[in-house]
Order: C-alpha cells, then sequence, then structure tokens
C-alpha cells in the first residue's frame, strides 16, 4: 500500500470510530490504561487461539469452539481463562437490567428456603427414575396448622399432590434418585436452564421462553427469606465489582408471604424491609472499610404485561403511592414479560398516558423504562413497542435487540441520551441471538447509542454478576477492548437513576477504583511480572 493509501485509509477508520461511544475516552485514555488495555488485546489474540481456536482442546457438548460462543457451553471454561481473571476484578459500575426474582443463585436460593419449616414441596406423579426428568418440584409456604408430617416424595407411598416439608423431602430423597443430592439437582434443573434445554430441545425464542417461565417458582415470595435474598443480591454484587443495582421488581402480587405464613404482607412493608438491608449492607462494609464499594439501590416497580388496562392503572396508583412514600427508593416504571405473546404497550395508552398526567398534577418524576424490542420480529407489535417507549418518553431502553432496525430511533437515542440495556448472554440463552458474533451489540456501539451492560437473569443463566456479560462482549470483538469496557460501565452509573450529586460520587468512586484496577492489571500481568515471563 503506498503512503496516499494508507493515509486515506487512517483518515476513513478514524471517520467512522468518531461515531463510537468510547472515542473520547480513547483519546483521553492514559499511558497506564493504554499498556493495561494491550495486555488485555494480547492475552486475548492468545485465548483466542489457545481456548477457543480451531485447535484448542475440546469442549464437551460442542463441536465448534469460537470466542463468544453459547454461553452455557462456554462457562466452564471461560473461567479458567486469563481475561476472565482479569475481567472478575474490573469494576463494573451499576446493574440497570436485573429482574430480582433471578438474582441469587439457584443453590443459594435453595440453602435459604431449606432453613425455614414453612416451605414444602408437591409434584403431581411419584418420582421415579422414568418419571424423574420429565417432573417439576411446586413449592408452597404453608401455615403452621397446615404443615405436614414428614413424608418422602420417592416413596411408592407418596400420594401425588400432598406437600412434603422442603427439608425432609431433601432428607429422604430415595437413593437411587442421588439421595439428597440428586434432589439438589433436580430442584436446581428446575431453577435454570441447561444447554441441552437451550441449544437442542428448546431452541427456539417460544420454546425457551416457555422453559425460562417455569424457573420462577416463587421461592423469594417469604418475607424472612426475602430479606436474606435481598442482602445475597447486594454482596454478591459487590464481589463482582458492581457499586450499585436498579432492580426491576415484580409487584404482580399484592402480598408476600409473612413470617406468620398468612399471604398479608402489602408492597411498603417489602419497600420498608428493602431499605434496611440497603443501609445494614452500607454499614457491614464500612465496617469492612469497604463503604465505597456499594452506594445503594433504587426500584424499577414492574408491572406484568399480561394484565388489563384496569388492572394497570391499580399499579400505576400503587407505584405513586409508593414514590410518594420511599422517593429515594423507587425510581422508574416498567412492563415486563415475553413481548413477543404479550400486550404491546399501545394497549395500555390510556393508563400510562394517565400515569404521566397525574404525576405531573403531583408534581413526581417516575420516569418510564420500558422493555422495548426484545424479539426478532420486524414490524411485529414487540418490535414496533420502540416506537412507542419513545413516544411514551422512555428513560432508557430495556434490551432493544431489534433498535438497530430503526434509523431514526437511534438517531433519537443519540439525541435525546436513551442509553439501552444490553444483555448479551440473556438474548443468547433466550435464542434472540446464535452466538455472540451475531449479536446487535457492536452496531449499537459504533454508531454511538450509549449501553448500560446487563446481566438480566444471571441465576437462571448462571452469568451471575457482570464478569461473564463482559466476557462475552470483549473476545467476540476485535474493536472493542478495556477502555470500552470502562466506558460502558461508566455509562451504568451516568444513565442510571442516581440523583445528580449520588451519580457524580458514584463516578468519582469509580474513577478511583478504576485507577487501582489498571495498575493492578499492568502489574500483575504487563512486563516484568511473573505472568509475562511465564507467557514469553
Ligand atoms: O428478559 C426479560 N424480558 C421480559 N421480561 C422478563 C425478562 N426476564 C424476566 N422477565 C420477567 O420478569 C418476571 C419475574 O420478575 C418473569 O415473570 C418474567 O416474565
Amino acid at each position: 500500500m503506498d503512503a496516499e493509501y494508507v493515509a486515506e485509509r487512517e483518515r476513513l477508520i478514524a471517520e467512522d470510530r468518531q461515531w463510537r461511544v468510547d472515542a473520547l475516552a480513547l483519546g483521553q485514555a492514559t499511558e497506564a490504561e493504554r499498556k493495561a488495555d494491550e495486555i488485555v488485546r494480547k492475552l486475548r489474540a492468545q485465548e483466542n487461539e489457545t481456548v477457543w481456536g480451531p485447535n484448542a482442546p475440546p469442549i464437551p457438548g460442542s463441536l465448534h469452539l469460537f470466542p463468544g460462543m453459547g454461553f452455557l457451553t462456554a462457562r466452564e471454561t471461560i473461567l479458567k481463562t486469563k481475561v476472565y481473571s482479569i475481567l472478575s476484578k474490573m469494576p463494573k459500575g451499576g446493574v440497570l437490567h436485573a429482574h430480582l426474582d433471578a438474582m441469587v443463585d439457584a443453590r443459594v436460593l435453595l440453602d435459604l428456603a431449606l432453613k425455614y419449616p414453612a416451605y414444602h414441596v408437591r409434584t403431581d406423579v411419584s418420582l421415579t427414575t422414568e418419571t424423574i426428568s420429565t417432573t417439576l418440584p411446586e413449592f408452597s409456604l404453608l401455615k403452621e396448622n397446615e404443615w405436614t408430617a414428614p413424608a418422602s416424595l420417592t416413596a411408592e407411598t407418596y400420594t401425588p399432590g400432598s406437600w412434603v416439608p422442603l427439608a425432609q423431602a431433601r432428607a429422604a430423597f430415595d437413593p437411587s434418585l442421588g439421595g439428597p443430592e440428586g434432589f439438589d439437582k433436580w430442584v436446581i434443573g428446575a431453577l435454570t436452564i441447561n444447554p441441552t434445554e437451550a441449544y437442542h430441545t428448546h431452541n427456539t425464542t417460544d420454546k425457551i421462553w416457555s422453559k425460562f417461565q417455569s424457573t420462577f417458582a416463587g421461592l423469594n415470595r417469604y418475607l424472612p427469606l426475602w430479606t436474606e435474598y435481598i442482602r445475597q443480591f447486594f454482596l454478591s454484587s459487590v464481589e463482582d465489582g458492581i457499586s450499585y443495582v436498579e432492580p426491576r421488581i415484580p409487584f404482580f402480587c399484592k402480598y408476600m408471604i409473612g413470617a406468620d405464613g398468612e399471604e398479608n404482607v402489602p408492597h411498603r412493608e417489602w419497600l420498608i424491609a428493602f431499605d434496611r438491608v440497603v443501609n445494614e449492607v452500607k454499614v457491614a462494609l464500612a465496617n469492612q472499610g469497604r463503604a465505597d464499594e456499594f452506594v445503594g439501590s433504587k426500584i424499577i416497580y414492574s408491572a406484568l404485561r399480561n394484565c388489563t388496562p384496569d388492572e394497570l392503572e391499580w399499579y400505576l396508583e400503587d407505584c405513586i403511592a409508593l414514590k410518594q412514600e420511599f422517593p429515594h427508593l423507587i425510581c422508574g416504571f416498567d412492563l415486563v414479560g415475553h413481548e413477543d405473546p404479550l400486550n404491546p404497550l399501545t394497549y395500555y395508552m390510556g393508563p400510562l398516558k394517565m400515569f404521566v398526567k397525574r404525576q405531573k398534577e403531583l408534581g413526581l418524576d417516575i420516569p418510564f423504562i420500558f422493555h422495548a424490542g426484545e424479539t426478532l420480529g420486524d414490524g411485529s407489535p414487540a418490535d414496533m413497542n420502540l416506537y412507542d417507549a419513545i413516544l411514551l418518553g422512555t428513560k432508557r431502553i430495556g434490551h432493544g435487540f431489534s433498535l438497530v432496525k430503526h434509523p431514526r430511533i437511534m438517531e433519537l437515542c443519540r439525541e435525546r441520551q436513551i442509553a439501552v440495556e444490553v444483555c448479551p448472554i440473556s438474548n443468547e440463552i433466550l435464542r434472540y441471538t446464535g452466538s455472540m458474533p451475531m449479536h446487535p451489540l457492536p452496531i449499537l456501539m459504533n454508531q454511538g447509542i450509549h449501553v448500560a451492560l446487563s446481566s438480566d437473569d444471571p441465576a437462571i443463566f448462571g452469568n451471575m454478576g457482570l464478569s461473564f456479560d463482559f466476557f462475552q462482549v470483549l473476545v467476540s470483538s476485535e474493536v472493542t477492548g478495556l477502555i470500552t469496557l470502562k466506558e460502558m460501565a461508566r455509562d451504568s452509573i451516568k444513565y442510571s437513576c442516581l440523583d445528580p450529586d449520588e451519580r457524580a460520587r458514584a463516578l468519582s468512586l469509580y474513577d478511583k477504583r478504576w485507577l487501582t484496577f489498571v495498575d493492578w492489571v499492568v502489574d500483575t500481568f504487563g512486563e516484568g511480572s511473573t505472568a509475562y515471563a511465564d507467557r514469553n
């Protein structure tokens, strides 16, 4: 290539890349950041050959290895990579797209439930080696006067449909079905999605959604457990370098079950408990000298897209009442559920418009933060939700998987600074994309649309924290580097619902942690480190 061509080529590349969300950050990167970025690029290039290349050791369950391949098959291998070990230490910012019902590891949730005698389980057929793989457990919290005598789900004498205390069901699980460990495997299998389901038996969005819906077993709808559940959610997030969480809480059920086994705990008491745990976690971390690692949590009130407009009116009023009592907690409103078959936003236009009007009258600010375009459709009602989300003034877009089909909406996202909550692993497991290299994320980034990377339902998908999602994004793009990931992490704070002063504090804490992280990468993996000597 002659010099003139090279110059012209570089100019074109620069022009194209100046649209990217990380363009400014790349221009301002420090020496240490450039070094760390370079180190990670080298490690990625090596591992893309040695771990994910054509001559890499085989991974059980997959004929084809490549960077960004199906997460459920790749998960154990990802955990062993250097790139993952780096990303697991990276400060992540906030999680802005997280369904509270799926935020605590299934194993941890089961262990929590086993502590309370109110938990019971039943099946509709006797469990045998033939029936176990097709039979789901059903859980319930019984009042003390309904608690049942010890029995076994696997005994010949078991009457299908009768409740067995959860801990007892585990202890008495038949050895031919694996005993207590077999019980755990069976229950956890019902609470998660496995590779066979995602990539073989349920390999379409509709089929995997039916399995996905069945994993929401309602195990956390018990206030004594719920408080521990939230604590776990915060603490496990902090362990992964996440400093803020903005979960969507489903308020579909009007009451949770209280310590007395009665289904009578109203929404305001959920929030009182939530507030208490946020503060307890802050204090606990401060006592360990880690106060800077957690700035707190706010809640996106969520209703389900299958309610009627009248029912939605009730939820919207409830949301307003909660906002008035807990202005620092309620920060947005959303409608959740499988977008393709459920009601589009247009179905709820009356109550949604009324909600905006009511807020004006009352001087409240509860932005819509809508799921929209989580679909493969092109012009389908779920795809068209993107237009309505924009017209209704959504603060961010949840998923926006089909956003890249809409040039004007992308332009509006740029103009109005509407960030997209992108959940790469969720999209792959729910079969919106075959693998990461096919995911539209780079299109959004290259077009200058701000992205908050999120995990969606990590307890079900196995992508706890954010390290796995960052990993899949990093290994499947040549342009993306550590500085790009920093930009996404900072955007998850910038586009959060934190108040301006809280946000400024969170960003400055983030920047401080980032500097430490970058130095650690350079010291641990750069020239002169033991890791470097081993590699070269
Ligand atoms: O990715 C998603 N898109 C839309 N709805 C979801 C997603 N993940 C979970 N839920 C919804 O949240 C409820 C639990 O709180 C589930 O019922 C599910 O429908």
